[in-house]
């Protein structure tokens, strides 16, 4: 691929990458600053908001620097999304492969006699970290390519995953602290889209980067506006007892929710409306299809092609609304949501503004609504309190003390939410960048008018 430089990239051969490689006309905040700074050789820490644009920041390096770029990620969804796009890069392909159980056995040979070439063609390899964790085989690789010069950088996503005290803390993530034992002058970079400055300070501690530069953006997304609503759990009927094509089910929580949305939006909007179980996100889902709402669910439950279809017929515009668990979202791309619901109160802070952040990513007006009830905090409070592998009462006491601020956010029925999120990330906020559009600065305006 002659598109490909080599050498220390100089100032226009980024700005020559980004719009030949990548079609890009600029950059983005912190994109150039942080590209910069891992081609000379930097740790790094990019804090970007859901679809800011992190992948440019180690992709285009990757392609401008000699060797293999090796990408931790949590999930292999996520991977095989990124690889799918970066082979059908355009206009110009970006050779990428990843590692995981599921690779297949023919298609790890031809990676595996790729990173055995003197230069391999490979620019990125996408790995989980158990897999990282579990093989020696490739930490020799690795070592292998390190001593021919072609390990160019390791890149952690979602590092947030690293502490114990991110929303979504990952065993084998911990142990990626070998990495810079084992390879001190690769440089490192970690990216992601929540992180407080507690989740910082332990992402690096973990990860042995203590100088890295930090990249670190405004948590204020001006075109989302946030609301909690009350959610009215009396008369709620166990969906669960009642026959799918019963169409009398009732329960104040769904009629409420449908109505909000048919009051609202009309069919054509598109949005997400998050559950707390996998049953619920269908319950929802039926509940509301049943009504003339486009929706359809998507959970861990479901066999991966049901969910890629789901998923494909919601980015094509054919399904309107998504009733889903978590699981949906991470890489979904989808600029147009123009609503983020959650049914059922989310278990912290950086996961609802992880969540919430799906919408406007155009940068278009979008709404982010919580349903909140105690009931549902009491049901997240005895989840957390379930006995299951990796959780320990240091876990769990972390898991409660987020929660409890989730619960704050939700039941401060004064503050401007904006600032609320804004101050939970630990960044300042100027009031004169309140826009008056949260349910609490409405409800005060209408009180003082
Ligand atoms: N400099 C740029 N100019 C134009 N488009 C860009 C630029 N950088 C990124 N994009 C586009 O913005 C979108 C979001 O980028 P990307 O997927 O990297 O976001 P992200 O920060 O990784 O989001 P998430 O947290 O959801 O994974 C992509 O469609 C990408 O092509």
């Amino acid at each position: 691929m002659d598109a490909y430089l080599h050498g220390p990239p100089k100032d226009d051969q980024i700005s020559r990458a980004n719009k030949l490689i990548f079609g890009n006309d600029s950059f983005r905040k912190n994109q150039r600053e942080a590209i910069e700074a891992t081609l000379r050789g930097q740790d790094v820490f990019v804090l970007m908001p859901t679809g800011g644009g992190k992948s440019l920041c180690y992709q285009l390096p990757a392609v401008l620097s000699p060797g293999i770029t090796i990408v931790v990620s949590p999930l292999l969804s996520l991977i095989q999304d990124q690889v799918t796009s970066l082979v059908r890069n355009q206009p110009v392909g970006i050779p990428a492969a990843f590692l995981s159980s599921q690779t297949l056995a023919a298609l790890k040979k031809a990676v595996w006699r790729d990173l055995h070439r003197p230069i391999p063609t490979l620019k990125l390899l996408y790995v989980t970290p158990e897999r990282l964790a579990a093989s020696d085989s490739l930490i020799q690789v690795l070592e292998s390519l390190h001593q021919r010069g072609m390990l160019a950088r390791f890149v952690v996503d979602e590092a947030h995953c690293v502490s114990s005290w991110g929303h979504d803390f990952r065993p084998d993530y911990h142990k990626l602290g070998n990495l810079k034992d084992l390879f001190p002058s690769v440089p490192l970079m970690a990216l992601t889209a929540t992180a407080p400055q507690k989740v910082i300070d332990s992402v690096k501690k973990v990860l042995k980067i203590p100088r890295a530069q930090v990249f670190s953006m405004s948590f204020n997304r001006t075109n989302l506006s946030f609301a909690v609503l009350e959610k009215d759990l009396d008369g709620k009927v166990d969906l669960n007892l009642m026959p799918r094509s019963n169409a009398v089910v009732e329960g104040k929580a769904l009629a409420s929710l449908y109505e909000y949305i048919k009051t609202k939006y009309d069919n054509s909007v598109v949005g997400i409306v998050y559950c707390m179980t996998k049953q619920q996100s269908e319950d929802v889902a039926n509940y509301l299809f049943d009504r003339g709402i486009l929706a359809d669910f998507y959970h861990a439950g479901q066999s991966s092609s049901d969910r890629e279809l789901v998923q494909e017929a919601w980015q094509r515009g054919e399904i309107k609304v998504v009733c889903a668990t978590i699981a949906y979202g991470m890489g979904i791309d989808k600029p147009d949501v123009r609503y983020v619901i959650h049914y059922a109160v989310a278990k912290c802070v950086e996961g609802y503004y992880q969540e919430a952040g799906r919408a406007g990513r155009d940068g278009k007006p979008s709404q982010c609504t919580i349903f909140y009830n105690r009931r549902d905090v009491t049901k997240i409070k005895s989840i957390i309190n379930m006995p299951k592998k990796g959780s320990n009462a240091k876990s769990r006491a972390v898991h409660m003390e987020k929660l409890e601020k989730m619960m704050d956010y939700c039941e401060d029925d004064t503050s401007c939410r904006r600032q609320a999120l804004v101050a939970y990330f630990g960044q300042t906020f100027n009031r004169a960048d309140c826009q008056r559009t949260c349910d609490n600065c409405k409800r005060l305006i209408r009180r003082t008018n």
